[in-house]
């Protein structure tokens, strides 16, 4: 571990070149490289031919329960060794350059692993320690991380009597505490309820922004990784699915959603809209199958002309128009799309994940 230095920090915030000859931290270098990788267990092949390039940034690796998300990490850090294939991480080869990486890279695991009786302060500084940092560094960091991930005040609690969400954020600070240039969250917002899992992702969103530690966050959760992540990693069945930017994902359809109000000559404003749509023509879904539609009727834009049909059916009905926008993709439409390719193939899980998404 080299020394605690907190320089290194301002280097990395400006976006120069670390210390480490062979590790940069500029913006586009490959954090995460990964080639034909695969791992297989007597049973089941956990990763397969798995190749993909990740940036800096907040990257989801998002897959149903089983898709091979932690085998990933454990190769990535060095822990497990790949049947085939190879993998880099900050430049190392995974393969011949594991501690050099874990010295690199904090890991908060997926599943709990916190001694009891020791209190949060004690359970940091024991890990800060153990990565390297002289006792005053590691006692001065331990309390920075943990104000930052909001257990300052609880600090001194024995771990044992922490909720699942206090627990959550002991995970993520030791993985923290060594000031690393990348971080692996594996499934860092299980057990949460809604807003102990908003407070987690925005958490892991400030790890990016106010630090510039590069992330890798696990999740199932489809919709969380939407609002939290500049990049996207899809896989399923230790395959890869997809791998692109979140822009990218949700980008702007041809469909246009429109919303009406109610009045007395008309108490269903939704339905009046669309038999007035029907009437000239236009093909009229339902949008209330999709997530947060409510009473959308969704019809296919055909350039201004549609919209100017749509001002004038709304003014002739004496309706309100509520809004009228093109809808984005949501990223469980991913695993929808991949449904019907494969209908066999995990297909509960994927329905089950893509159920929590949007
Ligand atoms: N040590 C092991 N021995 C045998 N099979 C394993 C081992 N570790 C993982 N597997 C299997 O490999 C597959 C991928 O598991 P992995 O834990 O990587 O999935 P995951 O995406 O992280 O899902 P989860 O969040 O449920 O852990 C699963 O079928 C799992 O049962």
């Amino acid at each position: 571990m080299p020394p605690y230095d907190r320089r290194r920090i301002r280097r990395r915030l400006s976006g120069v070149t670390s210390h480490v000859a062979c590790v940069t931290t500029v913006d586009d270098v490959t954090v995460i490289a990964t080639e034909s990788l695969s791992k297989r267990f007597p049973r089941v092949t956990a990763l397969d031919r798995l190749s993909m390039d990740i940036g800096p940034g907040v990257t989801g690796l998002v897959g149903a329960n089983g898709a091979g998300k932690s085998t990933l990490i454990k190769i990535l850090l060095g822990l497990s060794p790949a049947s085939e294939g190879r993998a880099e991480v900050l430049g190392l080869d995974v393969a011949a350059h594991g501690p050099a990486i874990r010295e690199r890279v904090g890991y908060m695991p997926e599943h709990d692993c916190l001694p009891p009786d020791v209190s949060a302060t004690e359970f940091v500084v024991h890990m800060a320690r153990m990565s390297g940092l002289p006792p005053a560094a590691a006692r001065e960091r331990t309390a920075d991380t943990l104000r930052h991930v909001g257990l300052y005040e609880e600090r001194y609690r024995p771990i044992g009597g922490y909720s699942t969400g206090m627990k959550q954020r002991v995970k993520l600070a030791q993985a923290l505490v060594h000031d690393p240039q990348l971080v692996f969250l594996d499934e860092p917002t299980n057990g949460l309820d809604p807003v102990g899992r908003d407070e987690m992702l925005g958490l892991i969103r400030r790890i990016h922004t106010d630090f510039g530690i590069s992330v890798l966050v696990t999740s199932h959760l489809l919709g969380e990784l939407e609002r939290t992540c500049d990049h996207v990693v899809v896989i399923d069945g230790g395959k890869l699915l997809r791998s692109s930017s979140t822009t990218d994902f949700t980008q702007t359809t041809t469909t246009l959603a429109v919303e009406v109000t109610d009045t007395d000559e008309h108490p269903d404003g939704t339905r009046a809209m669309r038999e007035a749509l029907l009437a000239r023509g236009v093909d009229v879904q339902d949008g209330s199958g999709l997530p947060g539609a409510g009473h959308t009727l969704l019809l296919t834009a055909d350039g201004e002309d549609t919209y100017d049909l749509i001002r004038d059916l709304v003014a002739d009905l004496g309706l309100g128009l509520v809004r009228m926008e093109q809808r984005r993709h949501h990223i469980s439409e991913v695993f929808t799309s991949a449904d019907r390719q494969d209908g066999t193939h995990h297909d509960q899980q994927r329905k089950e994940a893509a159920g929590h998404g949007g």
